[in-house]
């Protein structure tokens, strides 16, 4: 593939290497392509046509939702449910699971998603996304009567593809389905995704690190550890001096790490402890996990690689250690070697 090529291009041609392939799955991209260009025109057009601020409602996390993750969430679902891809859908905005409605043809796919992520952000012009994932629905199109949820608790290994959008001062898609990660950008004026980063990697090293660190009192000994050292700089242990980053969105941190490396966390803290974590497994974890990973990162939730884990519920939370190899190797290991555990 070649610098240009369009998204609508890549998809054909990774079909071509599918043996068996019946353009299923390439058109279920191509309807979530769709929602996302359509969520970065609202997003883009913000106080002109009125989407921002509160919508008066929460969500299942208990979460007030802002009027673009209703709006994003629809978008997604009138988006998806009509061409006979899917078999179900989940989302972040949503308490159960969406079936596709009677009369409508199913599928042999599940879509899994975030439709606006970084939702702190939008009222104030910072980049936001929407980040989803792919899985095949256990009995395929022929399940009789509503798609059970149980279909969908499926480790991160098994999902076919995971992406993110992110709109920001460009709007651009980023995506694997198992070979490599390339990211597009949207061309406007085309309406086009067009290929402008070809196999994104990450680096294994990194002197970046990303935490909401007002929660430090609240961190488990590890990450304060972790912390510490990289605060002490080329004086302390890690013999290098560190910057910090937070943007408060976590398909911002991602992509600046699949840009230039860096290691993002929100980790288990005191205040997280029954909820398991902040971030949730199924539409914001394991879709970021799979990417990294992809990318040639690590993604643990500080004791175990995330990809592993068996889901027991669609909007479990988990910790979250992503990014450079090697940082989150060390972080892990502070979490899970002996001395740690006496400390
Ligand atoms: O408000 P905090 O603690 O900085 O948390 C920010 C994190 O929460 C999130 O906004 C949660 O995602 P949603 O906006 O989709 O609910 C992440 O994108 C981000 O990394
Ligand atoms: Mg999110
Ligand atoms: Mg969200």
């Amino acid at each position: 593939m070649h610098i240009g090529t369009t998204l609508t291009q890549f998809l054909i041609e990774e079909q071509r290497h599918v043996k068996g392939a019946t353009g299923d799955f390439t058109g279920l991209l191509n309807d979530v392509v769709t929602a996302c260009k359509m969520i970065s025109n609202g997003v883009n057009h913000g106080g002109l046509l009125g989407v921002l601020g509160a919508a008066g409602s929460e969500n299942v996390q208990g979460e007030e939702q802002k009027k673009m993750d209703v709006l994003s969430n629809e978008i997604f679902l009138k988006r998806n449910e009509w061409a006979g891809h899917l078999a179900a859908m989940a989302s972040e905005e949503m308490d159960e699971v969406y079936q596709i409605p009677a009369g409508n043809p199913r599928g042999k796919y599940l879509l899994l998603f975030d439709p606006l992520d970084g939702s702190s952000n939008i009222d104030v012009n910072v980049s936001v996304g929407s980040i989803f994932s792919i899985l095949r629905c256990p009995g395929g199109e022929n399940v009789d009567g509503p798609t059970p949820v149980e279909a969908f608790l499926q480790p991160g290994v098994k999902q076919v593809c995971a992406g993110y959008a992110i709109y920001g001062p460009s709007t651009m898609l980023v995506l694997t389905t198992g070979h490599g990660v390339n990211g597009f950008t949207l061309d406007p004026n085309v309406g086009e995704f067009v290929l402008t980063h070809e196999n994104m990697t990450i680096p294994a090293d990194t002197k970046e690190f990303a935490i909401n660190m007002s929660n430090y009192r609240f961190w488990e000994e590890p990450v304060r550890r972790y912390v510490d050292e990289c605060l002490k700089g080329s004086a302390g242990p890690r013999g290098k001096d560190f910057n910090m980053r937070w943007v408060a969105s976590m398909v911002a941190e991602v992509h600046r790490i699949l840009t230039r490396g860096g290691v993002f966390m929100y980790p288990m803290d005191s205040k997280l402890k029954e909820k398991g974590g902040k971030l949730r497994l199924m539409y914001e974890a394991n879709p970021m996990s799979f990417i990294v990973e992809q990318a040639g990162g690590a993604a643990t939730t500080g004791r175990e690689r995330i990809m592993e884990m068996q889901p027991k519920g669609i909007h479990q939370r988990v910790p979250v250690v992503l990014g450079s190899k090697n940082e989150v190797e060390l972080i892990t290991r502070y979490h899970t070697s002996p001395e740690a555990a006496a400390a």
